[in-house]
């Protein structure tokens, strides 16, 4: 089996705290995945790890076939991998569309610094620009918000904007920080509708470390469960949650 993403072995340390201790996952392209556990697990360490913002003391990490274990988030970013964080990183001064437009120059040859100096009509390719933003928008469901400022959106549409700036870099992978986090049930019910829509339109590979169970086990198509740094068990929503070993480290009994 080919997969779009393979980490190998995975250790990674702070100080004396062994963080992860010989992590494997594998993702198939087109899937979406989850990365459960409790809390201090080592979940955010692995995503760094997978998007180049952090470096593991030994082990590899390949995308589509090809390793990039000491690539720069940059570089992966240019190669489809993008990642939203747990604190949110958007501008809330700006508009919506601006939002994502500055997505957009960020990753265009002339770059973003250029494009401001010379100001709204310096760019050839603002109307087109503009347009692309407006698809990313109305692809989570933010089209008719475009002209809005970000800081007067609620939580759950804050969140959908900043999945709408990962688009732009047109990733093949995105990976998700709590992606519910704060988000009130009917918020959380719409990310996982829309982050399933993007997935079935688009083919669009996602792993989201994520705590919202029902969110979890309503999107994913199998699910990593780290406990201490190891992988406890994987596999299946259905398997996880009536695995007495994930049960008893993490789920609880009320599952
Ligand atoms: N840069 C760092 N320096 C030192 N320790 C760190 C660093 N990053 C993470 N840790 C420690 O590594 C452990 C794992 O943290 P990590 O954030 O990966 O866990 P997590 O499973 O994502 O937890 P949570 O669900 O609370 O976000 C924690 O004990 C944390 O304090």
């Amino acid at each position: 089996m080919a997969y779009l993403l393979e980490a190998t072995n995975i250790f990674k340390s702070f100080g004396g705290l062994e963080v992860l201790k010989g992590v494997n996952l594998s993702l198939e392209e087109g899937k979406i995945y989850a990365l459960i556990g409790p809390n201090g697990a080592g979940k955010t360490t692995l995503l760094n790890i997978l998007n180049g913002l952090e470096k593991p003391d030994s082990g590899k990490i390949f995308f589509h076939g090809k390793e990039i274990t000491s690539l720069s988030p940059e570089n992966r970013a240019k190669m489809g991998i993008a990642r939203t964080f747990q604190l949110l990183e958007i501008f809330t001064e700006l508009s919506l569309l601006e939002n994502v437009m500055v997505a957009l120059f960020a990753k265009k040859p002339w770059g973003m610094l250029k494009s401001l100096f010379l100001g709204e009509f310096g760019n050839p390719r603002e109307g087109e620009i503009k347009s692309q933003a407006l698809t990313y928008l109305e692809e989570v469901g933010l089209g008719s918000k475009a002209k809005e400022l970000a800081k007067n959106l609620p939580a759950g549409e804050q969140k959908l904007l900043e999945i709408a700036r990962a688009l732009a870099l047109e990733p093949r992978l995105l990976l998700l920080d709590e992606p519910a986090a704060g988000l009130n049930h009917r918020e959380t019910r719409f990310l996982g509708e829309v982050l399933k829509r993007l997935n079935e339109k688009h083919g669009l590979t996602i792993l989201l470390i994520e705590h919202d169970m029902e969110l979890v086990m309503n999107i994913s198509f199998r699910i990593t469960v780290l406990n201490f740094g190891e992988v406890l068990a994987e596999g299946p929503p259905a398997e996880i949650q009536r695995d007495p070993e994930v049960i008893k480290a993490y789920l609880g009994e009320e599952l």
